[in-house]
């Protein structure tokens, strides 16, 4: 069991920014959520949290309806990364990963040791020891970003929610953290923009448009010239890497015809 959509709906003022999604991924996945601007993705990774509730169907987990999970249960279990936020607070590096441990603090205190194991394994992931005593506002935003994934790695959650976490990353951080998300032993959605990176390190592919699903499978059976088209209205060339069997895009100017 792990965290679900079943048909969720999220009606604002009258229009559903995200309508009927259902998504159940297999303990261990990476599932990316993709879809142009406006699209939906981010509501429906803030459903999948709990931040906002669904007008209709249900996000579960563990099988029980999330609104009904104790929300520090709830904030255990599952980790999110949102799209850049900043703060004028001067937390060091270490401080803001040392934040992804507050769920599993007890009323005394809970386990210091396996606190300092987790932020110190989590800083080594995302390459940050060095940088642990920086203060985070005064780093780089692909580092800011890094860090904010430490803190969800901290978590130790079982299932991680990011949205769009390669933003301000240089292409090598965009792979070593899609990378490093597709080889934990934790569920992942993802919503992404990079389709490349999507059919590289994504186990499914969920693509939303006016926060309907459009289609969902595999990178190679969904990521076709003709959905590209449908969905983004860009030309697209689609070749299969022989050596892994994932789908490569390459894309054309003009217009689809
Ligand atoms: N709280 C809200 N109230 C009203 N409308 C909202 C709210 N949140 C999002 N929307 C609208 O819902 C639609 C989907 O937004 P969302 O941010 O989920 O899309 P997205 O696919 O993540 O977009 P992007 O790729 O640009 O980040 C947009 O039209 C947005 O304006």
């Amino acid at each position: 069991m792990t965290l679900r959509a079943e048909a969720v709906s999220w009606d604002r003022g009258g229009n559903l920014v995200v309508d009927g999604v259902s998504l159940a991924p297999a303990p261990g996945q990476t599932v990316a959520l993709l879809g142009p601007n406006g699209s939906g993705k981010s509501s429906l990774l803030r459903l999948l949290d709990g931040v906002v509730r669904p007008t209709s169907g249900v996000v579960t987990l563990d099988g029980e309806d999330l609104a009904r999970v104790p929300r520090r249960e709830a904030a255990r279990a599952v980790a999110v990364v949102g799209q850049q936020s900043s703060t004028e607070v001067d937390l060091t590096v270490r401080d803001v990963v040392e934040l992804g441990r507050l769920p599993h603090r007890t009323t005394f205190g809970g386990d210091r040791a396996a606190d300092a194991r987790a932020v110190a394994e989590a800083l080594r992931c995302t390459g940050l020891t060095d940088k642990a005593d920086r203060l985070w506002r005064k780093l780089s935003g692909g580092e800011q970003q890094r860090a904010h994934i430490a803190r969800a790695l901290a978590q130790e959650p079982r299932e991680l929610l990011l949205d769009e976490p390669t933003n301000h990353l240089d292409i090598r951080h965009q792979l070593d953290v899609l990378a490093l998300v597709t080889r934990l032993p934790v569920t992942t959605v993802v919503a992404l923009h990079d389709l490349n990176l999507a059919a590289m390190f994504c186990d499914a592919v969920l693509v939303l448009r006016e926060g309907r699903v459009v289609a969902g499978g595999t990178p190679a059976d969904v990521l076709t010239p003709e959905l590209i088209a449908e969905v983004y209205g860009v030309r697209a060339e689609v070749s299969l890497d022989p050596r892994d069997g994932r789908p490569a895009i390459r894309f054309l100017p003009g217009v689809p015809v």
